[in-house]
């Protein structure tokens, strides 16, 4: 039997790390959460209703659903939307984080560069090709480096427009690491832009999220923004 929607929210409460617990209620009260629906709907049941749509898709474009190249290809984007580039709709797919006591008191800023992300337009579900750029002035609490990486692709792995994919990233290691201080710069092109509409082939788009000292200090700031 279905369990109802509280039930379903009970369950998820069960099943969810502390850490993305805390994530979701900071993205919600900060208004930055992605829309979502609570539609009580298993990884299964959204599997099977994708791939049902898809075939519909495929038949309307008039293409023959009994060719052996095409057979699976509502199977292919149903398991791609659930359990790959939307698989960070789901908080139990966030990713385990190790923060550790800043013993050592690092002080100095912690950036790390060159990120490398695919995430999806919402507009128009086409990729997002991008390499982000985090930076945190440690206080109490320091992050394992790897961690920033899965936290950017966590969120990627969602249907985004670039400005709350950055502000989302803020937030969460916001939260996590107990300080305003933290800053995201995110350069992306967009294939929505470049392989249709407007056909742009060359552009990028600069989004940037400052918390604390890095919104506040120009050294800061100057500091972050430098390569
Ligand atoms: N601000 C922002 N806009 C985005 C992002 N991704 C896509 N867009 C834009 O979303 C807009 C949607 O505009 P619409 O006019 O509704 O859609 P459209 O007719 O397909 O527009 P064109 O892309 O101009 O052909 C477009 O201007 C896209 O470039 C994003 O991450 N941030
Ligand atoms: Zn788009």
């Amino acid at each position: 039997m279905k369990a109802n929607t509280a039930e379903q929210t009970n369950l998820n409460r069960l099943v969810l790390s502390n850490e993305a617990i805390k994530v979701r209620d900071a993205l919600i009260n900060s208004g930055l959460e992605t829309p979502m629906i609570d539609n009580g709907l298993t990884s299964e049941e959204k599997y099977q209703r994708i791939k049902s749509a898809f075939e519909d898709v495929v038949t309307t474009l008039g293409l023959d659903l009994t060719d052996d190249s095409l057979a699976e290809t509502p199977h292919r984007i149903a398991k791609m939307y659930v359990k790959e580039i939307f698989s960070g709709l789901d908080y139990a797919q966030f990713p385990k984080i190790t923060v550790i006591e800043n013993k050592m008191q690092v002080d100095e800023m912690v950036k790390v560069s060159d990120i490398s992300f695919t995430s999806t337009c919402e507009h128009h579900f086409v990729t997002i090709d991008g390499l982000a750029k985090v930076a945190y002035l440690p206080k109490t609490k320091i992050i394992g480096l790897s961690k920033i990486n899965r936290i950017v692709r966590f969120f990627a792995q969602r249907p985004q427009v670039q400005e709350r994919l950055t502000q989302q990233i803020l937030v969460t290691l916001q939260a996590l690491l107990e300080t305003d201080n933290v800053a995201v710069s995110i350069s992306a092109v967009h294939y929505c832009v470049k392989a249709r509409g407007v056909m742009d082939a060359s552009s990028s788009t600069q989004t940037t999220a400052l918390g604390g000292l890095f919104k506040r200090s120009d050294k800061t700031r100057g500091e972050f923004l430098a390569r």
